[in-house]
């Protein structure tokens, strides 16, 4: 009894002390073991911010996409930030970004990318997360012809027939009352995944009431919750059990799917037919059940919110500017794609109208500059000591390169980088650096049969060419901004998704544009206003209300 007493009292004091101990550590080490790179970035500048806690507070007070905007501004294209534990160098500045993005040896950072992996119930590495290349590019070698221009043509027309699905539901929705077009517009692009990756229909168009749609939307927003890596101790917090539950109803969903895609064989366009016929070259096996699962999660968590958010910010543009929306008509007037009364049935869309549609397509790249569906960007790791836009960088910095500052930067655009100006694309010699970036397919011919690039192409007016006395403007506008322009990201990271993308907001839009005149709800505040509540989470979508919008038939029916 009497060598008991002081045992227990040992064990009592450890089982008290442990975790304050495991607590201290986990908050302590990191920021000690952060103090030899604060110290070796000391001459990067930087706003002023508290020595422990870092820039948390302005991160957390301002949303994160306009706070690293505004510090962009002020401390230039490069500048530093602190994290409770941990630092960041921010990276505008084209050149420097280039070299980090398009050099395979900078990692992603694990540190910001491990939290994504927990769409899935097991955790597992996926194809945005995963910082090391050899998986990544058996991976993206195996999709890569699902994206490619032969495929999107085989898919385009189930394409069009969703979009005129989205079509029919604003005609029944009527033009008084206000519409979410963000909301429909992620109706339609999760049917698209639906169609295009598992060859099955998600009905969130055509129900009422879509599982797919909720089960995804509500993962995201929980997701988003639950970010902070303490809350798996804290598993009775309210967050973390929606957070669970949500992920167990999208996992069932994915199962499902997959389940169902073994027991047929799948479309040719189907891009889940490529994960499960895939076979890694470095170990001759297939994937795993994890391994499918969280890449199956991952393609249509990027396909669906990214695609819909930048219908909606386009259309946001184009409602709220009569003369883009004037020019675009006039564009589509030219193609016969355009409901007027003499035609109150345009001619469905075609493939070769997509490349055609010059002032259109300057429009989605404004847009996809001004709000970057990605727009918190992408964060890597320094492998070795480097200089980045004049200044040391030692080994191991995590450096954020966030798109919506790099690409509303003044020092990149110009004195009116936050202006919409769908103009700066169409100097004379064609349209500015996405040019690359286009998919390919609906460039490449005209072979919808409808002549329409030859027509928009001889109506300057129709096609937007820039006013002579702009030319100088628009020229450097697209010199300067050469490298600027990254919504898809650049280099083996890239978006391997953004030819079906393209493909999608070019037909969509032109569908919409073509049957309605939108306009911004009152409530709405304008684009000012829209832009001001818009938040920066995995994505970056419009603000509580979403984006409340009248869609007017152009022809009453
Ligand atoms: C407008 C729509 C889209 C935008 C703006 C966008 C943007 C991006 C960006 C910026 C990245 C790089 C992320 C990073 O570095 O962390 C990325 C990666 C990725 N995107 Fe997209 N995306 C879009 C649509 C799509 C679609 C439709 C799909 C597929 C259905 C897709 C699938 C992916 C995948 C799988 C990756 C990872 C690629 C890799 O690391 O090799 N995305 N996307």
């Amino acid at each position: 009894m009497e060598t008991a007493l002081p045992a227990m009292l040992v064990f009592v004091v450890v089982a008290a002390v442990a975790p304050l101990v495991y607590l201290l550590h986990q908050m302590l080490w990191p920021f000690l073991s952060c103090l030899p790179l604060r110290r070796k970035l000391r001459q990067v500048p930087g706003p002023p911010g508290h020595f422990l806690l870092g820039h948390i507070f302005d991160l957390i007070a301002n949303p994160v996409h306009q706070q690293l905007a505004k510090w962009t501004e002020e401390y230039g294209p490069i500048y530093k930030i602190g994290l409770p534990g941990a630092m960041a160098v921010i990276l505008t500045e084209p050149e420097a970004v280039a070299t980090v993005i398009k050099v395979e040896r900078y990692d992603k950072s694990a540190m910001t990318y491990k939290f994504m992996e927990k769409i899935t119930r097991d955790t597992h590495p996926n194809i945005v997360t995963v910082p090391t290349a050899s998986y990544h590019r058996a991976i993206r070698k195996a999709v890569t012809p699902a994206f490619s221009t032969a495929n999107l043509r085989r898919f385009f027309p189930e394409l069009v027939v969703l979009t005129e699905r989205l079509v029919q539901q604003l005609l029944t929705h009527g033009s008084f009352a206000s519409l979410d077009m963000d909301l429909a517009a992620q109706r339609l692009t999760v049917d698209v995944i639906g169609r295009f990756a598992f060859d099955r229909d998600f009905n969130a168009l055509s129900s009422g009431r879509s599982e797919a749609l909720e089960a995804v939307g509500k993962l995201m927003v929980s997701l988003q919750r639950d970010h902070n890596p303490l809350n798996r101790w804290f598993w009775w917090r309210k967050e973390t059990r929606e957070f669970w539950a949500d992920r167990v109803r999208f996992d069932a969903i994915v199962r499902r799917a997959l389940e169902d895609l073994r027991e047929r064989p799948p479309a040719p366009h189907c891009l889940l037919s490529h994960l499960l016929s895939f076979t890694d070259p470095n170990t001759g096996k297939a994937l795993s059940g994890k391994a499918l699962r969280a890449e199956t999660a991952t393609f249509w968590i990027a396909g669906f919110e990214t695609t819909a958010h930048a219908i909606a910010w386009a259309l946001m543009f184009i409602a709220s500017d009569e003369q883009v929306e004037a020019r675009i008509a006039a564009e589509l007037d030219a193609c016969g794609l355009l409901a007027t009364p003499a035609r109150p049935e345009p001619r469905p869309v075609a493939w070769g109208d997509l490349g055609a549609l010059r002032f259109l397509n300057a429009v989605i790249q404004e847009a996809l500059r001004l709000m970057p569906p990605a727009g918190g960007g992408t964060v890597r790791t320094v492998p070795r000591d480097t200089k980045l836009a004049g200044y040391d960088v030692p080994a191991g910095t995590v450096v954020w390169i966030p798109f919506y500052a790099l690409q509303r930067s003044k020092g990149v655009w110009g004195p009116d980088a936050n202006e919409f100006r769908p103009d700066r694309w169409l100097a004379p010699q064609g349209l500015g650096p996405a040019q690359d970036q286009a998919p390919q397919g609906p460039n490449d011919d005209n072979g919808g049969g409808s002549g329409c690039g030859g027509a928009a192409s001889s109506n300057g007016a129709a096609a937007g060419a820039a006013a002579p006395e702009e030319d100088e403007v628009v020229k450097a506008a697209a010199t300067a901004s050469a490298r600027g322009w990254i919504p898809f990201s650049e280099g083996p990271r890239n978006c391997v998704g953004q030819s079906l993308a393209l493909l999608e907001l070019r037909t969509v839009l032109a569908v919409l544009c073509g049957r309605f005149r939108f306009q911004l709800a009152d409530e709405m505040g304008g684009v000012e206003g829209v832009v001001a509540a818009s938040r920066q989470e995995t994505t970056l979508k419009p603000g509580e209300k979403g984006l409340l919008m009248h869609a007017i038939p152009r022809v009453a029916t």
